[in-house]
């Protein structure tokens, strides 16, 4: 699914020497990278969810295939509904433009051109995934940090992606939610046939949900397990 090979990406205005990043995985499930602060796990993220070049101005060097597709040939918006990316901010990543959260979470499937039948599936499904179904009519501006998070998650899960990348997507939650959410992505990447990438500074708790890791350390990625 996804395909790094001597892949190296030249930010405009670099101020370190670039990472080259050798990563291939093909399965389903769940794998997960860790990384000091500063190791450039988001960036990584990021290239990885296809934001180069529309939100990565620079070069890229070597091989990397996202689901197939060479890094850079697909838009963001042609991407979204393959590869969604989740990231520490939750405010950020809210629309800004929906009045409760079921309004927020449809959005992206209504983008999608799904049927209002399919779409209310969707809804359902990621908020009780998330449990998020007593917020359903809440706003999203009125929510905690925790609530948001996991709100941003259903509405990453309503788009069916099939590489489900979270940067630090835990980091509001309480240890509960966390393996709550661990145990039902692990379980939902098999079903989906879809892979869930996690980026965290920390192995525990995440380590023992993956069936591959990384340590990405000096601008490389060395195996972990
Ligand atoms: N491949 C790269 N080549 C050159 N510079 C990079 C590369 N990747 C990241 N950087 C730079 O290194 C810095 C840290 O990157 P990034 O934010 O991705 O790290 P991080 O591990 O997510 O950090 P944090 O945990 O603090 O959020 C940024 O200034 C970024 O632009």
């Amino acid at each position: 699914m996804v395909t790094l090979e001597q892949f190296r990406y030249l930010p405009t205005h670099a101020v370190r020497p670039p990472a080259c990043y050798n990563f291939h995985y093909a399965e389903p499930g769940m794998v997960a990278i860790f990384g000091d602060n500063g190791s450039g796990k988001s960036t990584l993220a990021q290239l990885m969810a296809g934001w180069y070049p529309d939100f990565l101005p620079g070069e890229i060097e070597g091989t990397g295939i996202l689901l197939g597709n060479p890094i850079g040939q697909l838009s963001l918006v042609e991407q979204s509904s393959t590869i969604q990316l989740v990231q520490q901010s939750p405010y950020l990543q809210l629309s800004g433009c929906t009045f409760s959260v079921e309004e927020e979470v449809a959005f992206g499937p209504e983008n999608l051109c799904l049927t209002e039948t399919e779409i209310m599936k969707r809804i359902d499904e990621a908020l009780t995934f998330t449990e998020c179904q007593p917020l359903r009519f809440r706003h999203p501006g009125t929510l905690s940090g925790g609530e948001t998070q996991r709100v941003v998650i259903a509405s990453a899960l309503a788009m069916q992606p099939k590489i489900l990348i979270l940067d630090e997507a835990f980091s509001r939650l309480t240890a509960q939610a966390t393996v709550m959410l661990l145990e039902r992505l692990q379980q939902w990447a098999q079903e989906q046939h879809a892979l869930v990438v996690l980026f965290e500074r920390n192995p525990s708790p995440f380590l023992r949900y993956c069936q591959q890791a990384w340590q990405l350390r000096d601008g490389a990625l060395s195996p972990l397990c």
